[in-house]
């Protein structure tokens, strides 16, 4: 099995958005392509909006809502905090038993995380630690707009701290109207953070699972990442 884990550089960057449509993209190249979004929160799982939702849709997997998402959470908070407030604390191993049982369905795997990538999922680990566990690359999508640079940059070093291996950066969002900002920070991120830029992707203004596959298709270079794993695909 091979994956990648879409992290990011806070909550609502876009990772769902560029999961799932990375999901659609790699279907259409005849990847079996499987997602696990282990912990969701503030939504349920089978809620038609859910990130669950969407990410299952996308890829066509036919794994369950609850393969797929295991730990759902009612608050819109940190899984940790969240499941305190539920008195449902979950530990790696849980985690992991379960991915376990599912990463067999699959050649290769879209992994969702839970906010940005320090995230605490629970007492004593954070989404970075989930990530060194199931071993595959990271994916960071970060915002377009100023203030970008700082967040990416420290998202990018935490991850190499801690030994990550990362397959590039999208930036994620980017306005019909880009300000000079937008313009200027792709480069400077690219250069300071010495980490590919996978793909820059505009602001939808209809956000839908078609045009969200061809964003995606459009604006991000995935065989970037998936020669480098050596995944076959198809035309
Ligand atoms: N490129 C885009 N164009 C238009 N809307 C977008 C785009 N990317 C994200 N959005 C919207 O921004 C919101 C946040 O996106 P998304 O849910 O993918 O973020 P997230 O990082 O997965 O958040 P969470 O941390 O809650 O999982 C959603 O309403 C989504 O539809
Ligand atoms: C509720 C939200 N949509 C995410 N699922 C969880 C985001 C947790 C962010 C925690 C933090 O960084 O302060
Ligand atoms: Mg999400």
């Amino acid at each position: 099995m091979k994956g990648v884990f879409v992290t990011g550089t806070d909550t609502n960057v876009g990772k769902t958005i560029i999961a799932s449509g990375i999901a659609a993209v790699l279907r259409e190249k005849e990847v079996d392509v499987g997602v696990f979004k282990p912990f969701l929160s503030g939504i349920s799982r089978d809620h038609p909006e859910s990130d669950t939702s969407l990410l299952k849709e996308m890829s066509q997997t036919p794994l369950s809502t609850e393969d797929i998402t295991p730990f759902e959470f009612k608050e819109p908070l940190a899984p940790l905090v969240a499941g305190k407030l539920k008195g449902k604390l979950v530990n790696m191993t849980e985690v992991v038993r379960h991915w376990e049982t599912i990463r067999v369905k699959h050649d290769f795997f879209i992994v969702e995380g839970a906010g940005g990538i320090a995230v605490p999922l629970g007492e004593v680990f954070l989404v970075s630690d989930l990530i060194k566990a199931l071993q595959i690359p990271i994916i960071i999508v970060a915002r377009p707009n100023l203030g970008t640079i700082n967040h990416t940059f420290l998202t990018v070093k935490y991850a190499q701290s801690i030994g990550l291996s990362i397959a590039g950066i999208v930036i994620n969002g980017v306005g019909e109207k880009a300000d000079l900002s937008e313009r200027t920070s792709p480069e400077i991120i690219e250069k300071l953070c010495g980490v590919p830029i996978l793909g820059i992707t505009p602001k939808l203004t209809d956000v839908t699972n078609e045009s969200i596959q061809q964003m995606v298709k459009e604006h991000i270079d995935v065989s970037l990442f998936l020669n480098k794993m050596g995944v076959e695909k198809g035309e």
